[in-house]
């Protein structure tokens, strides 16, 4: 089990491209696992509380990853991942979100946390240009995106959680090669 980092690092594209690249490999996405959107608090601040754990149906996603962890060949065909037969004995399980190290029972199952990051004015930038399921409304993004990231990373921060910082303003292909070189290194480590 592997895995990342804020809003707009560039999570999603970076598992994509990883997933290609590394045997029978699932990957699990946090965003999956968000409550409908009349089960969302609204905060002081008028704001749809998206960006808080509580928000995810966390007990869903644990459940998930331990269908992997329980038969990970059954749920890589379960999920359309084709199982190579030469090579069944590697399996690798990438999860993927933005507040995947906030939550106890899962942050001690990763063999390796990354961390991707960008400044602010780039996220606030690439997340202009998103378009998620439940739009953002105007000021969403530094009333409360912004907020809660700082706060969940600060967080992370006092607990001590570990994580590989990685610098979301490389390119994609510098990303992806950094991290299949740093997972196949980690792979051959603990084989
Ligand atoms: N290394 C990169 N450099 C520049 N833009 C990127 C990079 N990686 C992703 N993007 C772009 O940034 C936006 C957010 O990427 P995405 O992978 O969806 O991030 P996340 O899942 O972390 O929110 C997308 O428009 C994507 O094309
Ligand atoms: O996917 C959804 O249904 C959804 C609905 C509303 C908001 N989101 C946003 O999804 C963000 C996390 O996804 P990502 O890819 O930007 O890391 C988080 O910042 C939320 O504000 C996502
Ligand atoms: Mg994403």
């Amino acid at each position: 089990g592997i895995e990342l980092g804020m809003t707009n690092g560039g999570k999603t594209t970076l598992t994509n491209s990883l997933q290609k690249a590394l045997p029978n490999c699932c990957i699990i996405h946090q965003d999956d696992f968000f409550k409908p959107q009349n089960q969302i608090a609204i905060g002081e601040d008028g704001f749809k509380q998206w960006d808080v754990l509580e928000s995810l149906d966390m007990e869903a996603m644990v459940s998930t990853v331990q269908a992997w962890i329980r038969d990970p060949q059954k749920f890589a065909r379960a999920h359309g991942v084709s199982v190579q037969p030469d090579t069944t004995d590697t399996h690798v399980l990438l999860l993927e979100g933005f507040l995947l190290y906030s939550y106890k029972p899962l942050v001690d199952l990763y063999s390796r946390r990354y961390f991707l990051t960008v400044p602010y004015e780039e996220c606030k930038r690439r997340r202009s240009n998103r378009s998620y399921m439940v739009p953002d409304p105007p000021g969403l993004f530094d009333g409360h995106v912004w907020p809660m990231y700082q706060k969940y990373k600060q967080e992370m921060e006092e607990d001590g959680v570990e994580v590989v910082h990685l610098d979301g303003m490389k390119s994609r292909d510098e990303l992806f090669h950094q991290v299949l070189e740093d997972i196949r290194n980690t792979l051959l480590n603990s084989s």
